[in-house]
């Protein structure tokens, strides 16, 4: 795909060859802004970060040569791409401008077509790298949503519907649900997706560090030392996660914003106005925030425009088999771990463990098990090789009544045992009466009235209906 549409800053002390270079760049459909000298570039780049610029190495009339203005911007932003413009036989000069990061040189006077060439490629190596900083991301945390639960499935069309509108999103769920993911496939399923995802948490951070995460800062010198996130996130997306950890003062900054589309760095005199999209991200009961006075409500109705639920782990233990293989593959290939087999019954005690940490949790024990596990890499992983923390605590299912009842008549003791065998095979096939009637081998019918004389409810059994 040819990048157009990019905002390209042009800095030149000749009015002509401003005119001559924006021209050529805008009948390429890009937008272009320009400078006559450092003061100027500087004060383009104050009120937004362009996604090139282009620099005349000589320039008249005082303030900063191309090279001085050169190392400015890339201890701003390393990422952002500079073409520079040299004067013939400056060949020397140029090349220094590389060694100092300048992407790339044309030489005075030069073709419209050698100009067009360069920033194209100038642009798509920059998108490259992001891109290759997004993937490379990506083997860390998956990208992909596992899951055919009715919940997962769920999930996707929401994510597909919300991608293409431009509204807001907020997602609520508990920790390490997959909140962040979501956000995640919202961006790269939507129009945005060329532009960068940036994720922040104000977790631990003071309201005056927060302020210059978001909002950047600019030096007593008028020049930004630092470029923020709602700045990087220019024409992307920017996720707030736990937006009720954000203090209030920082609240009503994000509402203004919101409500501006413009903002001003810490320090600074001008405003920066950008175009994000903001997706943000509670565990908390917002609503419960607002009523103790936490959490503004006039931000809530701004961002929750549209709300997304992501269910906890325990409404779809449905999924948990496919989550660990897909755990196993993915982080045994990227950690250069034997991939391992995990047998039926370590996966039946993994679905009935209570996972408060959520889909994390249960990735961090995969982890755990593939570097700890023992015995010979073919070997199938058994219930009995998982992580303490999940063997021993699963529901209080693990022993299936061992202890107590063994102080009981037999007839008693099979009610104890049959009652909490059943209930863990139904939390495993998420309340499925088909599927866990055919695992225990059981008619369903039979299975139904042997729940019902035991006492037991087919908890979430409501995907069916009742026997004939
Ligand atoms: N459906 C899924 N398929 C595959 N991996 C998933 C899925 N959901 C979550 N994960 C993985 O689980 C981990 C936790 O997910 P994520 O960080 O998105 O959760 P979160 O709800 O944002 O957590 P927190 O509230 O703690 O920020 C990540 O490694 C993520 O890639």
């Amino acid at each position: 795909m040819r990048p157009t549409g990019s905002d390209i800053l042009v800095v030149d002390d000749e009015a002509d060859i401003r005119d001559l270079v924006s021209g050529l760049l805008e009948d390429e459909g890009h937008a272009v802004r320009v400078a006559a000298n450092s003061d100027e570039a500087l004060a383009a780049i104050r009120a937004r970060k362009p996604s090139l610029a282009i620099l005349d190495i000589w320039m008249q009339g005082g303030g900063l040569d191309g090279l001085e203005l050169l190392e400015v911007v890339k201890e701003l932003d390393p990422d952002l791409p500079v073409v520079m413009i040299s004067g013939h036989g400056n060949i020397e000069t140029a090349v220094t401008a590389l060694k100092r990061g300048a992407y790339d040189f044309i030489e005075k006077p030069f073709k419209s077509d050698r100009l067009v060439v360069v920033v194209e490629r100038a642009i798509e190596a920059a998108t490259l790298r992001r891109e290759n900083r997004r993937l490379r991301a990506a083997t860390m945390t998956p990208s992909g949503l596992i899951g055919r639960s009715q919940a997962a499935q769920a999930l996707r069309s929401t994510i597909a519907k919300v991608a293409q509108a431009n509204s807001r999103v907020l997602i609520a769920g508990p920790a390490g649900s997959g909140k962040e993911l979501v956000a995640r496939q919202i961006h790269e399923a939507s129009p945005r997706a060329r532009a960068e995802f940036v994720a922040i948490s104000a977790a631990g951070m003071t309201p005056e560090r927060l302020d210059v995460e978001l909002f950047g800062e600019e030096g007593q010198d008028g020049r930004p030392r630092k470029i923020g996130v709602f700045e990087r996130a220019h024409n992307g997306t920017l996720y707030l996660d736990e937006i009720s950890d954000m203090p209030r003062e920082s609240q009503s900054r994000i509402l203004r914003v919101l409500v501006d589309q413009r903002f001003r760095r810490v320090g600074g005199e001008q405003d920066v106005q950008v175009d994000v999209r903001v997706v943000t991200s509670t565990s908390r009961d917002l609503k419960a925030e607002i009523a103790e006075g936490r959490f503004r409500e006039d931000l809530f109705h701004r961002l929750n425009v549209v709300p997304i639920r992501v269910p906890p782990l325990s409404e779809r233990r449905e999924d948990i088999a496919e989550l660990v293989e897909y755990f196993v593959d993915t982080i045994s290939a990227s950690q250069g771990l034997p991939k391992r087999i995990v047998g039926d019954d370590a996966v039946a005690v993994l679905q009935v463990h209570p996972w408060p940490g959520n889909i994390r949790q249960l990735r961090n024990n995969i982890e755990r098990l593939l570097i700890l596990a023992t015995g010979d890499p073919a070997e199938t992983i058994t219930a009995d090789m998982l992580p303490q923390e999940v063997a021993t605590s699963n529901g209080g299912t693990a022993n299936l009544g061992g202890e107590r009842t063994i102080a009981l008549p037999l007839r008693e003791a099979r009610e104890v045992f049959e009652r909490e065998y059943l209930a863990a095979q139904i939390m495993r096939f998420g309340g499925n009466i088909s599927r866990t009637a055919a695992f225990i081998g059981m008619e369903r019918s039979a299975l139904h009235r042997k729940l019902k004389s035991l006492g037991v409810s087919p908890a979430r059994g409501g995907d069916e209906e009742e026997p004939a």
